[in-house]
């Protein structure tokens, strides 16, 4: 079984996020009082979280990618990724983590069968990391990071989300890191989700970020996976790690789309960008998987072509990423 949208794209990826609730307030991500938190009953239970992803290998999903929030802050999530380790047909299972409580949770992640770890970091300037992520520690976000290694994970890829202004200033570190370390580095374009009034401004064009690290160092493109996600791949020659883009904004990857989201709560979104959604709590409720499949199916066929955020930005009120989980 697998799912085709009506754009002919092949959609075997899920990003499934398993709570709102983090322990960072990225600028790029959170307003700075926060956003609103999910009501406890209205967040979804592990074993409905664990039916939408037995329904959606049903259906043809082939990666899992854990996301929130903040993943590892929700209690009890080791047993919980484990028994999805046991979904026959899942290929891969996969999470994105701030890295905060990455030290100590790396080994038992590891075991529990989790095949690869992202591990979201903006500077590698304790004070700008501070800064960025209102009042994160960078210290525990590499102590993390070296855990994953200990643990046996493959390299971890890195995300850095550029801003102009804010950290832009340590592209060539970042991309220096891959000479000596055999991590991904992946720049990411920023994402108006806030309707920052100077997004435009602020978001660096992927083209510009590749044109500044290609000055310094020559860089050679690497092929990705079937199942890759939406990054463009180099390598400085020589290095050991690689870099890769995500244009987001300028880019585009939706041509090559591969993927559907769930929030915490429940709802499932064809597209980041798109304001239309779907509940699935009630149906994750009780047992009748056969109308979840169907639902799942008519969700993918309905999957938006693309959006226009270069063109018109967010047209909707602001997207709360920390809710949909990037
Ligand atoms: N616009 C858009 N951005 C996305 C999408 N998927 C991921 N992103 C963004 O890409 C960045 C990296 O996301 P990750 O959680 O590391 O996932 P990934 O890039 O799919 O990971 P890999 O499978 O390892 O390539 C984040 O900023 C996400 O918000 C998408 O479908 N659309
Ligand atoms: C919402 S976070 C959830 C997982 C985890 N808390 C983390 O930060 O890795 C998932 C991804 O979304 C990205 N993200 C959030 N807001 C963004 C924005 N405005 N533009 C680009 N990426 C964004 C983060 O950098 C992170 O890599
Ligand atoms: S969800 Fe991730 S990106 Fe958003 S504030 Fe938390 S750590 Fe930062
Ligand atoms: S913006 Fe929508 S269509 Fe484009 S890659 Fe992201 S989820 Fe897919």
């Amino acid at each position: 079984m697998e799912m085709i949208d009506g754009y002919g794209r092949r959609i075997n990826y899920l990003r499934l996020s398993v709570t709102d609730r983090c322990n960072l307030r990225c600028r790029y991500c959170m307003p700075a009082d926060g956003v609103a938190k999910l009501d406890h009953q209205e967040v979804l239970s592990y074993e409905e979280l664990y039916r939408m992803a037995f329904a959606s290998v049903a259906c043809g999903i082939r990666k899992i990618r854990i996301t929130g929030g903040e993943p590892l802050v929700r209690k009890g999530l080791v047993p919980f990724l484990k028994r999805l380790t046991e979904i026959k047909g899942l290929r891969e299972l996969v999470l994105t983590t701030n890295g905060i409580l990455l030290q100590e949770l790396a080994l038992p992640l590891r075991q529990a069968g989790v095949a690869r770890l992202n591990v979201s970091l903006d500077s590698l300037d304790p004070e700008n990391f501070s800064r960025i992520t209102r009042g994160g520690d960078l210290s525990r976000v590499l102590a993390g990071i070296e855990a994953a290694e200990r643990a046996g994970f493959p390299p971890v890829k890195i995300n850095m989300v550029v801003m102009r202004g804010v950290n832009d200033h340590e592209i060539l570190d970042f991309a220096a890191l891959t000479r000596k370390k055999a991590c991904t580095v992946r720049f990411i374009e920023y994402m108006p989700t806030l309707r920052d009034e100077d997004w435009d401004v602020q978001s660096m064009p992927g083209a510009e970020i590749l044109q500044q690290i290609a000055q310094q160092y020559p860089l050679l493109p690497l092929v990705s996976g079937e199942m890759a996600g939406p990054a463009r791949n180099f390598r400085i020659e020589g290095a050991p790690g690689a870099i890769g883009i995500i244009t987001p904004v300028s880019g585009h990857f939706c041509e090559s789309c591969n993927r559907i989201r769930m929030s915490a709560s429940g709802q499932v979104r064809g597209c980041l960008f798109s304001n239309r959604s779907v509940n699935l709590k009630a149906l994750l409720g009780y047992g009748d998987s056969g109308l979840l499949r169907q639902t799942l199916r008519r969700i993918v066929r309905e999957k938006p072509g693309q959006h226009r955020l270069a063109e018109e930005g967010v047209q909707t009120a602001s997207i709360a990423m920390s809710r949909i989980g990037g």
